[in-house]
């Protein structure tokens, strides 16, 4: 039979996926009519901050783990050999660092938002223009997530592919919207564990069908698929271990670290120690799904031995051959396509609904509640939903773009998370291990980084060998802009071309020191702050940790930042003295409930240090 077939999908297929949607529907419903019953912005942004670490370290991984690469990982390792693999590397620093560095800063604050720390640390504006920019981040990554699935299904049973794209925003929207938060954890929770066993599924039926494990061993090592340690320093060599190793330990900071989906997680858990080793039990799931996804590629690979059937297809990339692949091998195996594709869009699910609860947290909090601060509590809940609503409907919109873009949709998703995460990255670094940077030079900082980042990205699209696009209509406009541009660029210096050709695995860590750099370049120009002036507890004394063998008086002309520990604890240290030095009314302005104010009292603070 051939797997284009329609029939491939049965009665039992549909069941299946239909379970998938109801049950997360379920949840949903389930956590409207509940607890709370979601009628207060702390339970349908916040999960009334109660939960345990299991629930959020499945989250954690949901969120950034969708149908993108559970197609775009596979199609990766078939085509350029396991060198990919290697990310895995990555996501110990990665992982490591926001567990002891981010997220004791945000919990000890206790903001509701990530960017709420911006305010705090520099200014009002600081926080706005982080806020946008992470909404233009969430919502055009949004676009690539649910397109892909979509796109899957459509290759698989002939589904209309914007219908799917539709009834996919709108189950989610529909259950963020009944449930919130914590309908969103519960149903990452469930739906991670669905996505485990569909790709477990295609692996162990496509190891049987190939001839077992020994067999795809031979095949994927003649066919040269298995990659030794790449220890090329050349940054434009897309893959090496230096890319994948050290630029996505950047990579996973700004995911892990400070993105908002991920520190509203964080901020969920009952107490700073559960977000804590939430974050650690991060480590081996990621590296699971990672496994999973790589070892795919490979029995695609031993399967096909780089033959190209792209002509049994719609599309010639190679994110449609792994679904061809993968209904290949689960056709006539009633069930296990409709689980393959409820596994697709489980990943995609968790994923576009914890952006939609994080957006609408930011919009809530960072942007709306500072205008009206005497909002009633009903009407900000009831606003909170309009917009998860709202952001459910234009990522619809954002899809469409996705569709246009014709990239890999792995390479899409890491470099939207590079352009626009990296240079937010460098702004929360710049504001906790820098203590002279001020206001001015992190807003000029953050400009600065997007417009290089942009420049870089663009360029990199625009010199790159010429790819036929999916649309006439678009490539026909590419060709044009691009002759345009190669005609602008053959008479730069070849150092420009060579600035385009930088890995797009760098893309993180480059924005990011960007936007370090001229932040505290600007910073110095304009007066640079003085420690004394910044609010306690927003300073991570990371050089002093890391110049720890200087002398002490060196140290302290150098870094100037007192330990973590001894600003939180220190009694005579208290926001309000410092409220003129940066222009801060963290409490009065932001309106926060009671126990946020008085988590800012000194013997609070001191008690979260004993506690830990
Ligand atoms: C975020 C990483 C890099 C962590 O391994 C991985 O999950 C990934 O490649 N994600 C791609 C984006 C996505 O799946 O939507
Ligand atoms: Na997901």
């Amino acid at each position: 039979m051939d797997p284009s077939d329609q029939k491939i999908f049965t009665v039992i297929d549909y069941v299946i996926f239909a379970v998938l949607l109801a049950a997360s529907m379920g949840i949903g419903l389930y956590y409207a009519l509940s607890g709370g019953r979601q009628r207060t912005t702390q339970e349908f942004l916040m999960a009334d901050r109660s939960m345990g670490c299991l629930p959020v370290s499945l989250s954690l991984i949901a969120s950034f783990q969708s149908a993108v690469a559970i197609i775009g990982v596979p199609a990766e390792i078939y085509t350029h050999g396991t060198q990919y693999w290697f990310i895995g590397c990555a996501y110990i620093l990665g992982l490591l660092i926001p567990a002891h560095i981010f997220i004791p800063v945000f919990y000890r604050l206790r903001v509701s938002s990530a960017y709420q720390y911006l305010e705090l640390r520099f200014s009002k504006a600081v926080r706005i223009c982080g806020t946008l920019t992470f909404i233009f981040q969430m919502v055009i990554y949004m676009g690539v997530c649910v397109y892909t699935p979509a796109f899957a299904l459509n290759a698989v049973t002939g589904f209309e592919l914007w219908g799917t794209v539709l009834a996919t925003g709108l189950v989610c929207t529909l259950y963020t919207t009944l449930g919130g938060l914590k309908a969103v954890i519960w149903t990452d929770v469930f739906q991670t564990v669905v996505m485990f066993a569909g790709q477990l599924a295609v692996i162990v039926v496509g190891v049987q069908k190939t001839g077992g494990v020994a067999d795809v061993w031979r095949k994927v090592w003649e066919g040269n698929r298995i990659s030794g340690l790449d220890l090329n320093p050349d940054p434009t060599e897309r893959h090496t271990f230096w890319t994948l190793g050290v630029g996505g330990v950047f990579l996973m900071l700004s995911l892990y670290g400070v993105n908002q989906a991920q520190v509203q997680r964080y901020l969920s858990s009952r107490t700073e120690k559960e977000a804590v080793r939430s974050c650690y039990m991060v480590f081996p799931s990621l590296q699971l799904a990672l496994a999973l996804s790589c070892v795919m590629g490979l029995v695609m690979f031993a399967r096909y031995c780089g033959e190209d059937h792209s002509d049994k297809l719609a599309s010639s990339s190679r994110d449609a051959m792994v679904i061809y692949f993968v209904m290949d091998m689960l056709h006539g195996l009633p069930g296990l396509p409709g689980l393959f594709i409820a596994c697709l869009f489980s990943a995609a699910l968790s994923t576009i609904s914890s952006a939609f609860n994080s957006l609408a947290t930011v919009t809530m909090e960072d942007l709306i509640k500072p205008q009206y601060p005497a909002m009633t509590e009903a009407r900000a809940t009831l606003l909170s939903k309009v917009l998860a609503m709202s952001y459910g409907l234009l990522c619809l919109a954002m899809a469409y773009l996705t569709h246009l873009m014709g990239d890999s949709v792995l390479q899409v998703a890491l470099k939207i998370f590079g352009m626009v995460g990296g240079p937010i990255l460098g702004l929360f670094c710049l504001g906790m291990f820098f203590p002279w940077a001020n206001s001015i030079g992190a807003l000029v900082g953050l400009c600065v980084g997007l417009v290089v980042a942009f420049w870089l990205g663009i360029g990199s699209i625009l010199t790159r060998s010429t790819r036929p696009l999916p649309l006439e209509c678009s490539a026909n406009v590419t060709i044009a802009i691009q002759t345009a541009f190669n005609n602008i660029t053959l008479s730069q210096p070849s150092g420009l071309k060579r600035f385009y050709s930088l890995s797009y695995m760098w893309y993180s860590g480059f924005n990011c020191t960007t936007v370090i750099l001229i932040g505290l370049i600007i910073s110095f120009l304009t007066g640079p702050t003085k420690e004394e002036d910044v609010m306690p507890g927003t300073l991570y004394p990371l050089l002093g940790k890391l110049f720890c063998f200087l002398p002490e008086h060196l140290k302290k002309k150098l870094c100037c930042v007192t330990p973590l520990g001894q600003t939180l604890a220190a009694p005579q240290r208290q926001p309000s003295q410092h409220k003129e030095g940066n222009g801060l009314a963290f409490p009065q302005e932001d309106r926060s409930s009671l126990e946020e104010r008085e988590s800012f009292l000194p013997e609070t603070l001191v008690e979260y240090e004993t506690a830990v």
